[in-house]
């Protein structure tokens, strides 16, 4: 895993770095410079020779302060160079204005409006070093005209133009994955598109991702992450670890890295997969129970069902109406079907050793779906050699709690997994979602949700966030090459509350929450394997290839 930081965590490592006198700010500014021209050239290796020519948009800050420094390193390769300044000279940090001084020494400055930026001849690279982890409001209206991707149709073959962004592309906040907006007010139902868009081919950023690059529009705005070490001190690596319980106070990005380097997936997640399973009897590898609901709805069970099994639990059996047994019976192989009576206990039909459930996929919203799922959240493990099953709770079990979730979360426990989309979330927790979430980032409301339900709380999207009660967070983000948009299916979801459980159901799997993460990590690996054309039940079946190629 990789840790995300926000932009006060950053600005507190950059701090400590230099406060501990192994490194000036000018220091660590000449290396973020260094270090954006080297990713240039690492990125598009033709512009390593010849005389090229290059645009650069400076701030009022150290993002301008960067600026500089590139411009000057471009200069230094014998680039033609043009820079724009925002902002007053005077006024700037006192590194950005050593650089600033030593650019205006021998170079003009010019001021930065879309006229002056997108005249004359057309540059090879096109810098926005305009303002990165330290936006504090929307951008003003001449600076977002003078960053807008439209304007440079001013030049003949605008798309051979290399856009790079320092940090982020200026405009985007890096705690929430927003652009702020005088415009729309911060509303997360407004439309989250800003009127000028300023999309960059390449971002570079410093030490280690922010939150920002992960969430809501960062992928799609910072279209490719280049990481640069500026030496601002080791990464922390036990709160990174893989397969641990999350730190409570940094997020951690759910991927096959660790500290930024890639890991063989063989470390994980397939050694966690398998420490959880060990040897032993098809019981060992838990009994996953998932509910259908009545006659031609119990697709979404099947699908859930099928998840389960293939994540390797030992059984999995559906449990559905009397009436749609016939039904179910005709779709059903390995897994296995009970009915269950309305008016039956579970304990009639299950056994004590079911180690998980997936309840709410296909059930109905209903009072008889209320009960059922604080009848399963009521079972607990029998003596200390085993674990409190895994529930998952989807769909219809959420919102058949709306306006009274207060109910369900006096009967959660730590093994129990809410996987809301927004819109259930939005039913369960009506003031951190919608209108009520403006200003707060995704993270910051999935946090304050699992405090609330006391439980892990995963809310899916292209940038999946979960959490658990007490801060620990994590993103997951289809994004970076690892886009599936064809994942948006119907059942797409009912699949991986079956996945989760099924990861989670052995007796020896301790953790929900490592699971979890795993969990949406497949997920979005299966709908890669496949590709488009993708529908919810071709899930399952990329499993056992996924694993076979992992292992490898
Ligand atoms: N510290 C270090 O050692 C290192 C830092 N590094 C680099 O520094 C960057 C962070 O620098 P930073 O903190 O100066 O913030 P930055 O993003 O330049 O913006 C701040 C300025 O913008 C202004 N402002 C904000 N929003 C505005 C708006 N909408 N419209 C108008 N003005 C607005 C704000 O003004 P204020 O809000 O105070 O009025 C302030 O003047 C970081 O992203 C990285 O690139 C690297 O070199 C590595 C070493
Ligand atoms: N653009 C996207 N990129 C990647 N994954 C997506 C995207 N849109 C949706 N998903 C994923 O698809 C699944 C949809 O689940 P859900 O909304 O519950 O739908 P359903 O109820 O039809 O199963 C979630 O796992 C979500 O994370
Ligand atoms: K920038």
């Amino acid at each position: 895993m990789t840790e995300l930081l926000s932009a006060q965590q950053m600005r507190d490592i950059e701090k400590a770095a230099m406060d501990s006198g192994e490194v000036t700010g000018l220091e660590l500014m000449e290396r973020a410079g260094q270090g954006v021209v080297d990713a240039i050239l690492a990125e598009w290796p033709e512009l390593q020779k010849g005389k090229r020519r290059a645009v650069v948009l400076c701030g009022p800050g150290n993002n301008g302060g960067d600026g500089f420094v590139i411009a000057r390193l471009l200069a230094e390769r014998e680039w033609a160079v043009r820079v724009h300044l925002f902002g007053d000279p005077a006024k700037l940090p006192p590194d950005a204005k050593v650089n600033h001084d030593r650019w205006a020494a021998d170079h003009g400055v010019l001021p930065m409006t879309a006229d002056d930026v997108f005249a004359g001849e057309r540059p090879d690279v096109f810098v926005d070093a305009v303002f990165g982890i330290g936006l504090t409001r929307p951008l003003p209206e001449h600076v977002a005209r003078a960053l807008d991707v439209k304007g440079m149709k001013a030049w003949k073959r605008a798309h051979e133009i290399r856009r790079v962004a320092v940090d982020c592309p200026s405009g985007l906040d890096l705690d929430r994955g927003v652009v702020p907006s005088d415009m729309e007010p911060d509303d997360p139902e407004a439309d989250p598109w800003p009127r000028t868009l300023n999309v960059a081919e390449l971002t570079v950023t410093f030490h280690t991702p922010k939150l920002g690059h992960y969430l809501g529009l960062g992928p799609g705005l910072c279209r490719k992450l280049a990481i640069v070490d500026i030496g601002v001190g080791p990464f922390v690596p036990e709160r990174a670890m893989v397969g641990m319980h999350p730190d409570s106070e940094r997020v951690r990005l759910v991927a096959p890295t660790f500290a930024g380097t890639p890991l063989r997936p063989r470390m994980w997640p397939m050694s966690h997969i398998a420490k959880s399973r060990g040897m032993g009897h098809k019981f060992d590898h838990g009994h996953v129970i998932v509910f259908a609901g009545g006659v031609g709805r119990g697709g979404a069970a099947r699908m859930a069902a099928r998840a389960a099994l293939r994540a390797g639990a030992g059984l999995v059996t559906v449990l559905c109406p009397p009436a749609a047994v016939i039904e179910n019976a005709c779709h059903l192989d390995a897994v296995m079907l009970r009915a269950l009576a309305k008016d039956q206990a579970l304990a009639e039909v299950i056994d004590e050793r079911v180690s998980g459930f997936v309840v709410g996929p296909g059930m109905g919203v209903s009072e008889w779906t209320r009960k059922r799922v604080i009848e399963v959240l009521g079972r607990r493990a029998e003596g200390a050699a085993h674990r409190d099953p895994i529930v998952v709770l989807d769909a219809d079990a959420l919102t058949s709690f709306e306006g009274d979730p207060q109910t369900l979360f006096a009967h959660t426990h730590g093994r129990t997994v809410l996987t809301p989309h927004e819109g259930e979330f939005g039913r369960l927790f009506p003031d951190l979602s919608g209108p009520a979430r403006a200003g707060m980032s995704k993270i910051h409301a999935v946090r304050a949700a699992a405090d609330r339900a006391g439980c892990i709380v995963l809310v899916k999207g292209p940038d999946t966030v979960i959490a658990a009660p007490g801060g620990g967070a994590s993103v997951h983000a289809a994004a970076y090459g690892r886009e599936v948009p064809w994942l948006a299916t119907a059942g797409a979801g009912d699949v991986l509350a079956g996945l989760i459980a099924g990861l989670g159901a052995p007796h020896t799997s301790s953790e929900a929450y490592a699971m979890t993460e795993i969990a949406a990590w497949l997920h979005v690996e299966a709908a890669r394997r496949f590709g488009p054309g993708l529908i919810a039940e071709d899930l399952p079946e990329q499993l056992p290839g996924l694993f076979a190629e992992l292992s490898g």
